[in-house]
């Protein structure tokens, strides 16, 4: 059973998602540790109702970006994780952070890569027209959400939406992608090798697969 940390900042929805997969055994691992750099989140109480250990480390209590992600690495290490997991964690990681954990650091990110990196992805979206939009699961490098993508899911967005239904719409899709994507990388069939991620060996298309083929093997 391998042993994954989630790192979040609000809600936690998707690590929800992640808890419930891994008490039904659709992921074998365990949520050891979550840790929040903000106080006071729901994402928090999950945890501790999970039977996770919930730590709040608030990025404002250090003076710089390499000090607090320094901290936050040296909780990560006292729990010995195989897995560090994002999701909806708010903060830009320094690039010795990324090196540190290169090969096991995953990202939920609510937009279909490449396209909107970086934040307010699905009002960007709905602002420039789009009619179809997304979610992807990617290791995490240096460069901002531009890690190697893993799996895609793509949703409509119709003229009528209001922000809520396209939120809700990505989420569903999230809580789809995020728990396969870790359940693979549990199963040790998951693997990143610089900016490429290979599945069973295979190195994945440049934007991972994507829901409508279903050609991946659960
Ligand atoms: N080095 C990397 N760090 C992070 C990555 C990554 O790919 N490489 N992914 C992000 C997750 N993310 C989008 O998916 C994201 C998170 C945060 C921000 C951002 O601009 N954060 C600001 C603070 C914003 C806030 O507090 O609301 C900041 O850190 O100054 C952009 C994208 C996680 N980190
Ligand atoms: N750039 C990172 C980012 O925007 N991540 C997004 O934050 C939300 C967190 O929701 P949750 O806390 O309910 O899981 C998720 O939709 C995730 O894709």
């Amino acid at each position: 059973m391998k042993s994954i940390v989630v790192l979040i900042s609000g809600n936690g929805s998707n690590l929800q998602a992640i808890l419930d997969a891994c008490a039904s055994g659709f992921i074998d691992g365990e949520v050891c540790a979550v840790i929040s750099n903000k106080a006071n989140v729901l994402g928090l109480d999950r945890a501790k109702e999970a039977g996770s250990i919930a730590h709040c480390l608030p990025h404002q209590d250090y003076p710089t970006r390499h000090s607090y992600d320094q901290a936050l690495q040296q909780l990560i290490d006292s729990h010995k994780p195989d897995l560090v997991v994002l999701a909806g964690f708010m903060r830009i990681l320094t690039p010795e952070f990324v090196q540190h954990y290169s090969g096991k650091l995953l990202n939920i990110h609510p937009s279909l890569l490449p396209k909107y990196q970086g934040l307010h992805t699905h009002q960007r979206a709905m602002e420039a027209g789009d009619s179809i939009h997304g979610c992807s699961v990617h290791f995490v490098t240096e460069e901002l959400d531009g890690g190697p993508v893993v799996l895609q899911a793509r949703v409509p967005i119709f003229p009528e939406d209001e922000l809520t239904a396209v939120t809700e719409r990505v989420h569903e899709q999230e809580y789809s992608i995020y728990p396969l994507v870790i359940r693979w990388f549990c199963q040790g069939r998951l693997h990143q090798e610089g900016n490429l991620a290979f599945l069973d060996n295979e190195p994945l298309p440049e934007h991972g697969y994507a829901n409508d083929d279903d050609e991946y093997d659960l």
